[in-house]
């Protein structure tokens, strides 16, 4: 499935926030990144159906607006950036609530298998039984991350899904999310800072800057010494892996960085 935009553009009030934006979501993990209030999670929202901005958003060539909630919900798979429980559920139901939409007035054995087998692929069963109110921020942006998946999108769109994790834990998830993407043919685009994990696991990355696509490809013709320091004002190495994928060594900030509302 493919979520495109053409010609995309939202104000919340009067200001712009995003103008002019081309994108195209698919198949395959699209990295998002850009400077803070560069306009990232305000363009997932407005892929997912969740904002109404100006231009065409199409999901397999259909007006997103010509489709109903159930239906965008049925394909797309949004994870907000922060996670706020609802109400004091266990790890196993918040998950389960995921499924929501599909859900009957009775689970199905295979509904409840798939949370199960979830959970263990995210390393999460042994606090299935706790709950989410108790949880650390890394365990709760796990679990949201097992939310989204469990719904078993063909788009998925993920805000930092990463931010709370320790190290081990983004490349095991920023892992499971690519190897997920393979397997399944999904439609991925994650909003991230770390430009490394944009580099490893992402087929494109899109550079927003001020509400507009700065740039987009490949990670090794995105990821330039130059474009960080005109994008985020640090100076770089950038080196390249046998992989063939980029590695940004960040040295730090540029000495006459120019002053720039964020
Ligand atoms: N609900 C809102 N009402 C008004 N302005 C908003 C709202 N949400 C976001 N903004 C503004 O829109 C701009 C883009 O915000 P957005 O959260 O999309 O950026 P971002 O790139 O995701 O930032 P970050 O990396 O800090 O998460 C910012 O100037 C922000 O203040």
């Amino acid at each position: 499935m493919i979520l495109e935009a053409s010609q995309l553009s939202f104000r919340y009030d009067s200001d712009p926030i995003l103008s002019d934006i081309d994108i195209h979501i698919g198949p395959g993990v699209s990295a998002i990144i850009g400077p803070n209030a560069a306009g990232k999670s305000t363009l997932l929202k407005c892929l997912s159906g969740i904002l109404q901005p100006e231009g065409r958003v199409r999901l397999n060539g259909k007006d997103i607006r010509q489709l109903s909630v159930s239906e965008i919900t049925a394909s797309i798979s949004y994870l907000p950036q922060e996670f706020t429980p609802q109400a004091v559920l266990t790890v196993f139901e918040t998950v389960l609530l995921g499924r929501l939409n599909q859900l009957g007035w009775r689970v199905t054995s295979e509904v409840l298998e798939l949370v199960e087998r979830l959970l263990e692929e995210l390393q999460l069963t042994s606090i299935a039984g706790r709950y989410v109110n108790e949880l650390s921020g890394g365990q709760m942006q796990m679990v949201s991350i097992a939310q989204a998946l469990v719904r078993q999108p063909a788009v998925l769109l993920m805000d930092e899904p990463t931010s709370n994790l320790d190290l081990r834990r983004q490349f095991d998830v920023c892992g499971f999310i690519r190897q997920l993407t393979d397997s399944r043919g999904l439609s991925t685009a994650i909003a991230l800072h770390d430009l490394n994990m944009a580099a490893r696991f992402a087929d494109t990355i899109y550079v927003l800057e001020n509400g507009r696509v700065r740039c987009q490809g490949e990670p090794v013709s995105v990821l330039t010494e130059e474009m960080i320091t005109e994008v985020y004002r640090v100076e770089s190495r950038v080196t390249i892996e046998p992989s063939g994928r980029p590695h940004v060594a960040v040295l730090g900030p540029c000495s006459q960085a120019p002053t720039r509302e964020t």
